[in-house]
């Protein structure tokens, strides 16, 4: 009984006993029941839990015998049995503690949400986390994109590096990503070959990986100049230039291997072109160029311009149409402002693979506006290809060239009867925008003034040369032309394609006098229709007197443009 009194007198609740000094409560007879149990008190709630649960007699754990409790009377003369005499008091602060009134806890009170829970302390890990995150909250947007960044920007760099170094590693890999570069030769692939004649090649040139290398845009031809490709022989470490044509292969006939050609019009077909490659016998570089297999590599660089046309006003407008693959696709000509020069019209002599750079700008986007007389002296009718001719003719039919072909092997020759004489350029400089301008408005001032003379007279009866009427003279058997249809106002109609254009609304049986003669061919061939070019300058220009043919008529070296070596 000792021990377990001792046992409750360490439990706060139990002081009050203590402190009294009373231990009546150890007093009561427990075999009677007739002792006061002080736990029985109403004032002590604490002290009832603890009967209720912890009654020594229900106890295993106390291991006191019940007979022994029963015998128990301390002697309270004994310093021990009665140490209230002598122990010493209570701790003050204690004592007013326990005298601080209880309150019974009741959650509706607590209105501000205090709670009693018990939270574990954070580990150092949820602390340092918590640091971290305080620490961003806290900071600028870009402060906290920064690891992103630095995370992107690492990973970034480690490709680069890989690239970097496994580019180093093979000197052969394709990196750059043009269609063409002037200052580099760049891998093509020979895509198609087919043998025109004995002595002339068709060779399309594909560029290596070109799928990849569209993605830039790039468009290689324009009408605007002229401009050629070096081909390079490694083994011998020569070059030659060859003239590109924007047209590639679509197909080929099974039986004939003819190819089927198409006009570069859009800028997914680029990285294609053809070339038109003439073999000489003793001519090492054709030799091995039109030997070459199907997928062979070569390298090439360009664009290398040639010749550039000079500037006119029109050049700020619109682009005339790129031909059609067939006559109804070329679309008509754009009408220009009347105030500004017309513009300027060409003639050009071409002899063998001599006529390619003409050939060139007719079929690129944006051609000359201008109409071009062309020369074309062959061998034989073989030399140049059907489809090509073909394309001419389309060409022809929309009013921009008028073709003459010169075959040799029929005895058909250029002669001066074949030289027009030079005219002046229509636009040579601000001047001739003035000039320009005042034809322009003398020109409307003329057609005001016929039409109130039309308008005073009343409206005059349709005179027989009037282009919308008919006269029976002008009936033809062939095909119509603006007088075989009646009553039709052609400045009105709006025409489909460029053929359309030129047949009913445009076409002139004259044409118009050229500004510029452009001779391309062998040097023999130049020589004979515009005189001896030189080149003996550092700069590789042209300061040969102009002779032969065109001198005959009056062009001189401001109007005339060799093109030497094709
Ligand atoms: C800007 C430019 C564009 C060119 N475009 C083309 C083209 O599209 N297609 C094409 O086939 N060639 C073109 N050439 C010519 C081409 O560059 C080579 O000169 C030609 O292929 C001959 O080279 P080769 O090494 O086989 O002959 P070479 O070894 O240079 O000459 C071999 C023999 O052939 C004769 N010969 C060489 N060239 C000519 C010629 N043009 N006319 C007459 N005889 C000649 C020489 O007198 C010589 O006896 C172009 C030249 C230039 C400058």
């Amino acid at each position: 009984m000792l021990k377990l009194t001792l046992l409750r007198a360490q439990r706060p609740v139990r002081f009050p006993l203590l402190a009294t000094g009373s231990w009546a409560g150890l007093r009561f007879n427990s075999s009677t029941g007739k002792g006061k149990d002080p736990r029985d008190s109403k004032d002590c709630k604490d002290c009832k839990d603890s009967k209720d649960s912890k009654d020594p007699k229900d106890s295993k754990d106390y291991n006191v015998p019940l007979r022994d409790l029963e015998n128990f009377s301390p002697d309270l003369s004994s310093r021990v049995s009665n140490p209230s005499g002598s122990l010493p008091g209570m701790n003050q602060e204690i004592l007013d503690l326990m005298k601080h009134p209880k309150v019974v806890y009741n959650p509706a009170n607590n209105k501000d949400e205090t709670r009693y829970e018990f939270h574990a302390p954070k580990t150092p890990k949820e602390e340092y986390k918590e640091a971290i995150k305080n620490k961003v909250q806290g900071s600028s947007k870009i402060k906290k994109l920064l690891p992103s960044l630095l995370l992107g920007a690492g990973f970034l760099w480690v490709i680069y590096t890989y690239d970097y170094f496994t580019r180093e590693k093979d000197p052969y890999r394709d990196t750059d990503s043009s269609l063409l570069r002037e200052d580099k030769f760049l891998p093509y692939l020979v895509s198609f070959k087919y043998r025109i004649d004995d002595s002339h090649y068709l060779i399309e040139l594909t560029r290596k990986n070109r799928a990849r290398k569209l993605i830039h845009n790039q468009r290689l031809f324009n009408g605007d100049k002229i401009w050629s490709i070096e081909i390079a022989k490694p083994d011998i470490n020569i070059t030659r230039s060859y003239t590109p044509l924007p047209l590639f292969v679509a197909g080929f006939d099974p039986l004939t291997q003819e190819p089927h050609l198409r006009l570069v019009s859009k800028a997914e077909q680029e990285g294609k072109f053809i070339l038109i490659v003439k073999r000489y016998p003793d001519g090492e570089f054709s030799r091995w160029l039109t030997g070459l297999g199907l997928l062979q590599e070569i390298k090439v660089r360009g664009p290398i311009q040639d010749y550039k046309f000079r500037f006119h006003p029109l050049d700020h407008y619109q682009a005339r149409p790129q031909l059609g693959n067939t006559l109804e696709r070329t679309e008509p000509d754009h009408e220009y402002p009347g105030h500004l020069p017309k513009p300027e019209n060409f003639v050009f002599y071409g002899a063998g693979t001599g006529i390619l750079p003409f050939l060139q700008v007719l079929y690129s986007p944006n051609p000359p506006k201008g109409i071009t007389e062309a020369f074309v002296s062959v061998h034989s009718e073989s030399n140049l290809m059907g489809q090509l001719r073909t394309l001419n003719y389309f060409a022809e039919k929309c009013g921009r060239v008028k073709f003459h072909y010169l075959v040799e092997d029929q005895n058909q020759h250029l002669s001066s009867n074949d030289i027009p004489s030079p005219t002046f350029p229509h636009f040579t400089g601000a001047k001739d925008l003035k000039i320009s301008e005042e034809v322009y408005r003398y020109k409307l001032l003329q057609e005001k003034k016929a039409e109130v003379r039309r308008q005073v007279e009343g409206d005059p009866i349709k005179k027989p040369d009037d282009s919308t009427s008919v006269s029976p003279s002008s009936v033809s058997y062939g095909s119509p032309g603006p007088n075989d249809i009646p009553n039709l106002d052609f400045s009105k109609i709006k025409p489909d394609n460029a053929y359309q254009q030129f047949r009913f609304l445009r076409g002139k049986k004259e044409l118009p006098p050229p500004s510029l003669a452009f001779v391309c061919g062998p040097d023999g061939y130049i020589d004979f229709v515009s005189g001896k070019p030189n080149l003996n300058n550092t700069e590789m220009k042209d300061m040969g007197p102009i002779g032969g043919l065109l001198k005959e008529k009056g062009w001189t070296e401001n109007n005339v443009k060799r093109l030497v070596g094709l």
